[in-house]
């Protein structure tokens, strides 16, 4: 397969989200990632109509509860035909096993969120007093995340090097976080060019605002796959 750019649809209305899908021709082979706030909004029937309209989905519920919790709600979705669905990594060994057990039945990727890619160094110490550097904390929860059996993790482009040799080539890392040259940050802190997580080895980008809210979200879209590729 080739290295996708995951499309974060983040929009408050569907109408919007919808027209913003229609600027790409039919046969644009486009990976989206369905959120918490649309997901809140328009549930597994949003999900349906995407993945019936032939788009790869990215679930991102970044599920965090009791393992059993996480089990059976993983067991549900494991029949929703999607590609990729996330748990936070912090919810610890036990937690991690149930999600890939409630998927056992399905083609659905687990991954783990590390640290958000909107946390800095300051705030995992001052905030969250977790006493590591970033890149020590994000490489010991891809590795829990790895031994107990996800298949990859969210984290930034920038630990990618690390995460892959504290793992191993195959396990994926999807990286958020992605910001070309000319876009705005925002409240992201952990952030790389698409230039520089192909470079870094991620397997694939996940892209929202600088693609949904330009003024040319198509031309937007390929430019970022350009610089990808
Ligand atoms: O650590 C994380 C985990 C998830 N995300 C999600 O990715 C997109 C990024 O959107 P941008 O507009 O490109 O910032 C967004 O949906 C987040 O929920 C993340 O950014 N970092």
């Amino acid at each position: 397969m080739t290295k996708p750019v995951i499309v974060a649809l983040d929009f408050a209305d569907d109408f919007e989200c919808i027209e913003f899908l229609s600027q790409f021709p039919k046969d644009t082979d486009l990976f989206l990632k369905i959120g918490l706030e649309m997901f809140c909004q328009f549930g597994y029937p949003f999900v349906r109509s995407l993945r019936n309209r032939g788009y790869k989905i990215f679930l991102d519920l970044k599920l965090h509860d009791i393992p059993n919790t996480v089990r059976r709600t993983c067991e549900m979705i494991a029949k929703w035909d999607v590609q990729m669905l996330t748990v936070h990594a912090s919810g610890g060994s036990e937690m991690i096993a149930a999600a890939k057990e409630g998927l056992a039945n399905s083609d659905t990727k687990l991954l783990a969120v590390t640290q958000l890619t909107s946390l800095g160094q300051d705030e995992l110490e001052n905030e969250l007093q977790i006493p590591l550097q970033s890149q020590d904390y994000v490489t010991h929860l891809a590795k829990l995340a790895y031994e107990n059996g996800a298949d990859g993790v969210i984290s930034s482009a920038l630990e990618v090097p690390l995460i892959k040799e504290a793992t191993g080539n195959d396990f994926l890392c999807v990286t958020p976080g992605i910001r070309p040259k000319s876009a705005q940050v925002g409240d992201q802190k952990r952030v790389a060019t698409p230039a520089k997580a192909k470079e870094l080895g991620s397997d694939a980008i996940v892209v929202g605002r600088p693609i949904t809210q330009a003024d040319d979200g198509f031309n937007a879209y390929n430019d970022i796959s350009e610089e990808w590729k």
